[in-house]
């Protein structure tokens, strides 16, 4: 139950509104109404972000919404003071409160020459630079082959060895922008699982000759990273010709990127190959900062640089454009409406683009990691739903897969969808048959099909009496499944910058509704602190009783059938 004294006045008028509308508001019906067209005018932004960014257009109207719904909802941004919150952000206060950190990733893509953003007192943008500067010199280094591994050959392969944050950003940028790299000079491998199958199977036909290692952790203390990065010295090691001068050689192959230099130098990489940042950059919005250096290696520092920009670009928009026409806002806003009073519990992310395909498990983390709470920024307990559960895959792949669920299944998932208008790889009619199926699957969601077409759809085919009345339940759609579509002009650099930090603004924004710290990852440490203490138990064969009969029995199972 709402407890009235918590939530302001705006979100009592949008519990009304939605008693008044929420069940029978039916988009459908909605456009079919629609005589002059105003629907997509009213419900839709054609917003230039920048000169290189291009224009973004969100769609909206295919949502479960009318003129006062939106109203109420920027009421209740307001008297959330969503804005005083964001300019509290970007200017470096610790919002992070339990954490007592600043939250800047918006200082590592400020490209504004005369920015001045302070942290304690200190300007941070010459220490962003400072490590820009130095990334810059070493891609060109090594992808000019300057740069040499220790029997002198150029690196042609970087394994980016992180897990969470220090992974997922670099592996859905790196695919995002494959095309432009060059995989003939330079290729990528990612590895995150302490699964040794993920190390074995990633070195298994590499040369340590030719490779480059990144160690990126932000505390440099996550086992899974340092394990599988002990791992990595000692196979590169194994490789080694008798009598190298291993030091020498761990130093022109493994580099670091983290905020904790004691642990990287005990690892033994050089000072000079650590790559810095801050505490006030968190894992899973550090993409932007030294953790992109496997970005930067594989499609270069100004391709690195461009995406810096792109973000930038839409941290301007997010910051000086009035809440009603702010694109983040806006999908914030929705989802609010659909995760509170509706009650939908999930949000699936699809875009029509290969080049995109880890762009929703890379959210997953983005969005489920930040609002994934429920102690409201007073420590008591949130009193309504907060962040919900992101998935996706690309389309088309996944309309042969998990959208029968979203047309016809018991649960409403409300959908983005995004696609660019130019495709890289312009090949015959593909890109009309992608975006085809984009402009065809919000139709779908949102018209479904009634008991009346689906008649005549079947009296066309022949079908009559018994057999057709069968038929018809299973062929209707009910339609009113709510859908977001985002276009841009083509996925570039700076255009994916924009994307990814439109969706990190929307979960801000959410989270600053919900009253939450969407900052802190506290919820993580439990499993980690079990697994701690699991480990040493799984040294010998002896049976153990330390914990319930559950996860003694597994244990047991284990042990009493592993080869130890
Ligand atoms: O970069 P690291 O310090 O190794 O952290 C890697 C990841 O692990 C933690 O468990 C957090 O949940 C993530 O937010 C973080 O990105």
């Amino acid at each position: 139950m709402l407890n009235k004294e918590q939530y302001p006045k705006s979100f009592h008028e949008l519990v009304d509104h939605f008693n008044k509308i929420g069940s029978t508001f039916n988009i459908r019906k909605e456009f079919e109404n629609d005589k002059d067209g105003s629907r997509f005018k009213d419900f839709s932004l054609e917003t230039k972000i920048s000169d290189s960014v291009g224009t973004f257009l969100l769609d909206f109207s295919k949502n479960r919404i009318n003129h006062e719904t939106l109203q109420l909802l920027f009421n209740l941004a307001k008297a959330s003071n969503v804005e005083q919150m964001r300019d509290k952000m970007f200017s470096g206060e610790k919002i992070n409160f339990t954490e007592q950190r600043a939250v800047l990733h918006t200082a590592l893509r400020n490209r504004d020459p005369n920015a001045v953003i302070k942290v304690d007192g200190e300007n941070v943008v010459p220490l962003v630079r400072q490590v820009l500067q130095k990334m810059r010199v070493f891609t060109d280094k090594v992808r000019s082959g300057q740069w040499k591994g220790y029997t002198g050959k150029k690196i042609t392969d970087v394994v980016n060895i992180g897990i969470g944050g220090s992974d997922l950003g670099p592996v859905m940028v790196t695919q995002a922008l494959k095309n432009y790299a060059n995989d003939a000079e330079l290729r990528v491998h990612f590895v995150s699982n302490i699964d040794g199958t993920h190390m074995a199977e990633t070195v298994k036909y590499l040369n340590a000759e030719t490779t480059l290692f990144i160690i990126a952790s932000k505390t440099f203390t996550t086992q899974e990273t340092i394990t599988n990065a002990h791992s990595a010295r000692k196979w590169f090691l194994s490789k080694l010709v008798t009598n190298s001068d291993e030091k020498h050689a761990v130093g022109q192959h493994f580099v670091a990127l983290s905020t904790n230099e004691v642990e990287v130098t005990k690892f033994g990489i050089l000072k000079e190959n650590m790559f810095e940042f801050w505490d006030w950059v968190g894992g899973r919005y550090s993409v932007w900062s030294a953790i992109g250096l496997s970005v930067a290696l594989y499609v270069g520092m100004d391709h690195f640089e461009a995406l810096l920009s792109g973000a930038f670009d839409m941290d301007n928009h997010f910051l000086h454009t009035p809440l009603e026409k702010n694109i983040p806002v806006i999908l914030a806003l929705l989802g609010v409406w659909y995760n509170n009073f509706y009650k939908f519990e999930t949000q699936a992310i699809l875009p029509y683009d290969q080049y995109l395909s880890r762009f929703a498990a890379y959210f997953q983390q983005g969005d489920m990691e930040s609002n994934g709470k429920s102690v409201q920024r007073d420590g008591s307990r949130v009193q309504t739903s907060t962040g919900p559960i992101i998935w996706g895959e690309p389309g088309t792949n996944g309309q042969h897969a998990f959208y029968q669920l979203i047309h016809q299944g018991q649960k409403i998932i409300p959908c983005d969808f995004i696609a660019s208008v130019e495709s890289h790889n312009p090949l015959g009619q593909h890109h009309q048959i992608l975006l085809s199926n984009f402009f065809a699957q919000t139709e779908a969601l949102m018209k479904g099909k009634n008991p009346a077409e689906v008649k005549a759809e079947l009296t066309k085919e022949g079908l009559s009496g018994e057999r057709l009345e069968s038929l018809l339940p299973h062929k209707v759609f009910d339609g009113n499944r709510p859908t977001n579509s985002i276009m841009m002009q083509k996925l570039t650099p700076h255009s994916l910058g924009a994307l990814v930090a439109l969706y990190e603004h929307k979960i801000f924004v959410q989270g600053i509704i919900w009253n939450i710290n969407s900052f802190d990852q506290w919820g993580v440490e439990l499993g980690k602190q079990l697994a701690k203490s699991i480990l040493p138990e799984l040294a010998d064969k002896k049976p153990i009783q330390s914990h319930d009969s559950s996860t003694n029995g597994l244990i047991n199972f284990y042990k009493s059938n592993s080869k130890l």
